[in-house]
């Protein structure tokens, strides 16, 4: 169903320009990736963190740097960065100390970011791929990372070229972030993308971020370096196809300067939308001048602070998904990997489950086919934005436990759908007012005699009017009479069952012959 499959794919890449490797040119990578955390204020403000508002009407006095202002660490931002870092398996460090960041830009007001050079929150953490659940070729796969800091964001800065002007936003400045940074474990774009996909999946599943690179919520450095040379730093890749298209740039630039003899020097580069350019080389790296923050206090944890958050983490992506694709669920993979990026759907499911399998004792198959081709499909093939509120699982399980205990045809009850997905006016009706509306009830007052007399002359009606389509049937094409149980189905307006439709065509065309 090819409209089902632009809502659920298997997870291949939906970007990226293939990267082949040259076995002669090893690659090695190491990313550095900025998170916001999905706080209600800011790091060390009271002002509010919401996206998309006016600009500059997120902003306090410390926000902008006015003298005089002091900061006060947001308890919030620590809780979800040692939730983020817990499920990352690092150490959470019981000792970490903030520090400043010195460089003047418009859009930091301060001069300076207070971030976590010398003592990280968290450090020593790692994420195991596979080639079951992420896509990459390698059966395991670990990336480790280095550290985990806290850190300020910067505020935004737009050029009008036409205006020349340069506008200053500051409603991100002082949103809390947190730098992961992986150790150069990556070997290819696969791997990139698996650790990128887990990470974002994992942070929405936490709850700690919205998780999406289009917004910025999330924004990644990439390091590159070929036979143990130099690293090259790619900085702020916005999308997961500048990602890939940057590295493939990156790695093929290097592998030309190798065959030149010309040596890989240590850089910062950008990426202009073409090839990756450089900003400024290591000897005119810029002098941060790090220093402690000294209107920060250090941050002392208890040492047992990882088993406690650990103790209230949900189940994280993978033990779901595997529980998922197991008994009694026994969804296919790539269902329970779109249901674990979409939580709503994913306690929809649940929800469903217990209705139609554990309470109605219906088969697994049942709940799982109705939502993930009928109910998902449908919104797939009207392009409704997918809102399953639109029909709660006590409503879509009615319709389910009545098509399986022959109350409803099969036809009726997608038609049903269809229109709830269509017409969301309709959300508040019952089913059977539902079926009242749509008048696709089964057919109950009458005897069975009147019934198969009714199909009968429908039937005959179609025969008489599809002479050609009989013809077909006759000699050698059988399958041609779906097209007229889809011509009765639709005059009887679903009520009947396909197969007794079926039966009765069979027998009208053999007595034909
Ligand atoms: N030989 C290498 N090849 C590719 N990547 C490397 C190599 N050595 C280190 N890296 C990567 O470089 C990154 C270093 O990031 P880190 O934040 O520690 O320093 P930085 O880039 O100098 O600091 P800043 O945050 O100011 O950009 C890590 O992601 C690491 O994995
Ligand atoms: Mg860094
Ligand atoms: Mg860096």
């Amino acid at each position: 169903m090819i409209a089902f499959k632009r809502l659920i794919h298997s997870g291949r890449p939906l970007f990226s320009p293939g990267l082949k490797l040259d076995p002669n040119y090893k690659l090695k990578c190491g990313l550095e990736i900025h998170t916001q955390l999905k706080t209600k204020y800011k790091l060390f403000s009271l002002s509010s963190t919401k996206f998309n508002s006016e600009p500059n009407t997120n902003v306090s006095y410390f926000d902008c740097g006015l003298p005089g202002t002091l900061p006060k660490l947001n308890p919030e931002a620590l809780y979800l960065a040692l939730k983020t870092a817990v499920a990352l398996n690092s150490d959470v460090q019981s000792f970490s100390t903030f520090d400043r960041k010195h460089y003047f830009y418009p859009d930091q007001p301060q001069g300076f970011q207070i971030t976590q050079r010398y003592h990280p929150i968290a450090k020593n953490g790692y994420v195991e791929l596979n080639s079951k659940f992420d896509d990459i070729a390698e059966d395991l796969k670990i990336i480790n990372i280095e550290q985990i800091q806290i850190e300020q964001d910067t505020g935004k800065t737009t050029y009008d070229k036409f205006d020349k002007l340069i506008k200053v936003d500051l409603n991100r400045s002082n949103i809390p972030l947190i730098e992961l940074v992986t150790k150069p474990d990556f070997e290819n774009m696969s791997q990139i993308r698996a650790f990128i996909k887990k990470y974002q999946t994992l942070v929405k599943h936490l709850d700690v971020c919205t998780g999406d690179l289009e917004t910025g919520a999330i924004r990644i450095d990439l390091n590159v370096s070929i036979n143990g040379g130099e690293r090259v730093e790619v900085k702020n890749l916005g999308s997961s196809s500048e990602l890939a298209s940057a590295l493939k740039s990156e790695y093929q630039r290097q592998i030309r300067m190798s065959k030149e003899n010309t040596p890989v020097i240590q850089e910062t580069r950008g990426w202009d939308g073409k090839e990756t350019v450089r900003l400024r080389s290591k000897e005119d790296a810029v002098e941060y001048r790090y220093v402690p923050d000294s209107e920060l206090p250090f941050i002392n944890l208890d040492p047992g602070i990882s088993q406690e958050i650990a103790a209230t983490l949900p189940d994280l992506p993978d033990t779901i998904i595997t529980k998922l694709i197991s008994k009694p669920y026994n969804l296919e993979l790539k269902h329970a990997k779109f249901f674990i990026e979409n939580k709503d759907i994913l306690n929809y499911y649940y929800d469903l489950f217990k209705i139609v399998v554990t309470d109605a004792g219906k088969d697994y198959r049942v709940a799982n086919n109705w939502l993930v081709h009928e109910l998902i499909g449908a919104f797939s093939k009207f392009e409704v934005p997918l809102d399953v509120s639109l029909i709660p699982p006590t409503k879509l399980g009615e319709i389910i436990i009545m098509v399986s205990n022959d109350e409803l045809t099969s036809t009726s009850a997608k038609l049903l759908l269809s229109q709830l997905v269509k017409s969301p006016s309709d959300k508040d009706l019952t089913i059977q007012e539902l079926i009242g509306k749509y008048d696709v009830g089964k057919i109950k007052d009458i005897t069975e005699d009147e019934l198969s007399e009714a199909i009968e002359e429908v039937c005959i009606d179609i025969i008489e009017n599809n002479q050609d389509v009989i013809e077909k049937i006759i000699t050698g094409k059988p399958k041609s009479i779906n097209y007229l149980i889809g011509l009765a189905m639709r005059e009887t307006n679903g009520k009947v069952n396909s197969k007794v439709i079926e039966s009765k065509f069979k027998q009208l065309i053999a007595n034909y012959k």
